[in-house]
């Protein structure tokens, strides 16, 4: 899954990290840590044995008097105590040098707008590259830039972790737009909640239809589905075959028949029979199919959903986002559900959706089997990014 991605994203980091560690510079000890190197400095010499054998006594006190209550049943430990009692001056001075020595070797870095400039080029190319829309892209680079750039930041040893995280942050928020959690609308909901599949044929929203119906029918709730789907030639047996292999009831008319009505029939089914969700398949259809989505807007108005999910398959990429904008201008959608992540190497329609359409992604499909839906976290698509 992603694995173009994971590559671009990690040369990126890696190219950016190796700049950080070439412009980093030592820094100055802190303040605290200074008073310590000047007792050892050879500038004051009449000073240093006295400083030294203040900071030494209070260091060994330090240590000591926590021990005391330890001294009295662990004898091994009197001994220890003993020896840091009595280090000579020498080597008390010795620890503080080595002290020293450690701080100075931290380092810091400013990356000014300059340093970026071409770094974030080539993140904004690897985006475009994966397929990520180019507002998106933008969005990136410009986090990851208010990010890095101006403050002044310590390094450890891999400066790789700076880069990585800037663009974790980045991707995180672009992500996470307007977070929805469904179980909760659901568990909250009045019933029977009605949610409407749309999007184009092919892209696995039948199959979304069966893998949420078998999701919700494993929490305990009880799931009818609508064959709104009277246009294409055998997608009413094809959900029948879907809904008896979950165990849920079809509801079904005859091909050719006003999808309206089959979803009217349903919602009356499911509220005659105590049902918690109604899911209805519609017709797949083009986004620029005019009269296609006259009747898709007929069917959502008729059936007043509490939810339209467009499923579209993230192998897609921009296209998919497209889609996704121009469906939710015809019926706001609520959110989507991308399919085929797991034949995914770019990411980009994943990462870009949420962002163009302001709706959440609500579920990833990673497989063909039932159980192949990942309700949708960003932090963990981002972890699964960086693994
Ligand atoms: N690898 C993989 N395949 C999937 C996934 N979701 C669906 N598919 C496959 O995609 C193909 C199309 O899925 P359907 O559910 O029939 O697609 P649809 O959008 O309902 O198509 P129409 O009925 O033509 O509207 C099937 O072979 C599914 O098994 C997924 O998450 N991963």
């Amino acid at each position: 899954m992603f694995n173009k991605l994971k590559e671009k994203l990690s040369g990126f980091t890696k190219s950016l990290g190796k700049q950080i560690d070439e412009k980093a510079i030592p820094v100055e000890p802190a303040q605290e840590e200074e008073s310590e190197i000047d007792f050892i400095s050879p500038s004051t010499p009449e000073t240093e044995e006295q400083l030294l054998s203040g900071v030494a006594t209070e260091i060994v006190n330090d240590e000591v008097e926590p021990q005391k209550t330890i001294v009295s049943d662990q004898t091994t430990d009197t001994k220890d105590i003993d020896a840091k009692a009595s280090k000579s001056p020498e080597q008390k001075k010795t620890g503080l040098v080595s002290k020293a020595k450690a701080l100075v070797f931290e380092r810091e870095f400013i990356l000014d707008e300059k340093d970026l400039e071409e770094p974030l080029w080539d993140l904004q190319i690897a985006l475009l590259e994966s397929d990520i829309a180019l507002t998106v892209a933008e969005a990136i680079t410009e986090e990851v830039k208010s990010e890095l750039v101006g403050s002044r930041r310590k390094i450890g040893k891999d400066t790789t972790d700076i880069v990585e995280q800037a663009l974790r942050n980045a991707l995180y928020n672009v992500m996470s737009a307007n977070i929805f959690d469904l179980d909760d609308y659901v568990r909250n909901a009045r019933k029977p909640v009605h949610m409407v599949f749309v999007g184009i044929n092919g892209t696995g929203k039948t199959t979304s239809i069966a893998k949420t119906a078998k999701r919700f029918k494993d929490m305990g709730y009880s799931v009818v589905l609508a064959a709104g789907d009277t246009f294409r030639a055998g997608a009413i047996d094809q959900l029948q075959i879907h809904g008896d292999r979950v165990g849920v009831k079809v509801i079904r008319h005859q091909e050719g028949g006003d999808p309206a009505a089959v979803v009217y029939d349903a919602i009356q089914y499911a509220k005659a029979h105590r049902a918690d969700i109604v899911l209805s398949d519609t017709a797949g259809r083009m986004h620029t199919n005019l009269n296609l989505m006259e009747q898709l807007k007929k069917v959502c108005r008729v059936s007043t959903p509490d939810l339209i999910i467009f499923v579209d398959e993230a192998v897609a990429g921009n296209d998919a986002v497209e889609r996704a904008a121009q469906f939710n201008e015809a019926v706001p959608i609520n959110g989507s559900i991308l399919t085929k992540t797991d034949a995914d190497a770019k990411g980009g329609a994943a990462i870009s959706i949420a962002y163009i359409t302001g709706k959440p992604i609500l579920f990833l499909g990673m497989g063909q089997g039932y159980d192949d839906l990942q309700k949708f976290d960003p932090k963990w698509f981002v972890d699964q990014i960086f693994e």
